[in-house]
């Protein structure tokens, strides 16, 4: 019906091929045009060839042999804030418009850190406050890990060379050598093959070796920045407390080191609904200006499927476990970390738990209900996350 209006009104009727797992993508853009939905790894044949628009995620490679099928192609979008997946000089030379969505999914990714790190504080009984903590990537996900846990009472400290030399500042830089000496390193860094500030690898036999074996390293960022075999070694010989989300090889993951790790997950860090559709809100935004289309935007609120669930109450001070207690009810990463030791050893499942990954929705979908509050705590509150 949209699709039959916008060819009435005259609007451009364009081909969009659009991966399945691109939330409200559909509802968006078929008043554009016509939009065909493609599932797996890579769309077909049939439907590149007819593709004037492609929208992708990070599990489709995007290289020359793609765009020798995709002859019509005039933008790609890739609803992800990493783009090594796509070719991009590749694009360039062909003329072809490009889009990601940098930062869509960073509260997702700092929630996901916080809950991972109170769920096993919660497990182990620690005491997160005043824990040295290392951000490693100082850009959208690290800031937005860095806020939560420095609400925690965590003292926060970022490593980014290339911010650094730039001038740029962030709250605390520190050392490599600092880094490796932290209670906690998080890592957030883009994956980069080669030069001055290569991340594959970023921490290899040498690296692991400097770390004790109460520290706790946590990957949100991609697989290969940690060597997986060297991790692997690394927990067999000495083990250290180990939240992985990302795994070098994805969807097909070194086996045995899914059981050395603390907290497992398939690559799902950046999976709240709310980053997703903000995804979309930009690869939107983003043809909208390319094309320059006329119309109005989607009601993006309107389209938001709505989170039927009741407020919370704080009527008790706010400490770690209170603070665990709502950050595991909204998000219960037990349940993520027992299906992929269920599911995600093969590749299959593994694509299987990312494809039927259940509605998440970040803390700011929630209403906290204080009685009262000083200042401070409500400061701390908001930079959890909670809508107050
Ligand atoms: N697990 C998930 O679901 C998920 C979700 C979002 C992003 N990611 C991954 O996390 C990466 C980071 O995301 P972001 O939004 O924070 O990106 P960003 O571009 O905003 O920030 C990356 C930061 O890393 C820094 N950096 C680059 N090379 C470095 C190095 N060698 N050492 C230290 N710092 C370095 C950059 O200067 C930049 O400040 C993405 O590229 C993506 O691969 C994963
Ligand atoms: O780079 C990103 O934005 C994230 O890693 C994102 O969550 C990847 O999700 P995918 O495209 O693999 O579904």
């Amino acid at each position: 019906m949209q699709f039959r209006q916008a060819v009435q009104n005259g609007a451009g009727v364009m081909n969009f091929l659009v991966d399945e797992n691109i939330p409200l993508a559909h509802e968006a853009f078929n008043v554009q045009g016509r939009v065909t939905v493609f599932s797996g790894r890579q769309p077909s044949i049939q439907d590149l060839a007819e593709t004037e628009v492609l929208l992708v995620r990070s599990v489709t490679q995007v290289n020359q042999q793609l765009l020798q099928q995709a002859s019509k192609l005039k933008f790609v979008g890739t609803a992800t804030i990493g783009t090594e997946h796509v070719d991009m000089e590749a694009l360039q030379q062909r003329g072809i418009g490009f889009a990601s969505a940098p930062g869509a999914n960073a509260d997702s990714v700092g929630e996901y850190v916080l809950t991972a790190l109170l769920a096993l504080a919660e497990q182990q009984s620690w005491q997160l406050a005043g824990r040295r903590v290392a951000i490693v990537g100082a850009g959208n996900t690290g800031i937005a890990t860095g806020k939560r846990l420095s609400a925690l009472g965590m003292q926060v400290g970022y490593y980014d060379p290339p911010l650094q030399e730039q001038g740029k500042q962030a709250a605390s830089y520190m050392t490599w050598a600092e880094v490796l000496q932290a209670d906690v390193i998080s890592l957030h860094v883009p994956l980069q093959n080669n030069g001055r500030y290569k991340t594959r690898h970023l921490l290899a036999h040498k690296e692991l070796a400097q770390l004790g074996s109460s520290q706790v390293l946590i990957n949100a960022s991609r697989g290969a920045v940690i060597n997986n075999q060297a991790l692997l070694q690394r927990q067999q010989e000495k083990p250290l407390w180990l939240i992985l989300d990302v795994w070098e090889g994805e969807p097909q993951i070194l086996q045995p080191l899914l059981e050395k790790v603390a907290i497992a997950t398939p690559h799902i860090a950046g999976y709240s609904l709310n980053g997703k559709v903000r995804a979309t809100q930009m690869l939107y935004q983003a043809c909208s200006r390319y094309f320059a289309w006329q119309q109005a935007a989607p009601d993006w609120q309107k389209l938001m499927p709505d989170l039927r669930a009741e407020s919370w109450h704080c009527d008790s001070t706010l400490n770690q476990q209170q603070l665990a207690h709502w950050a595991l009810e909204n998000y219960p990463i037990w349940r993520d970390d027992r299906k992929m030791r269920e599911r995600g050893v093969d590749a299959q499942g593994f694509d299987a738990l990312r494809k039927e990954y259940p509605p998440r929705y970040e803390l700011m979908s929630r209403h906290l209900e204080c009685d009262r509050l000083s200042d401070d705590e409500r400061e701390r509150l908001q930079q959890l996350g909670f809508n107050l």
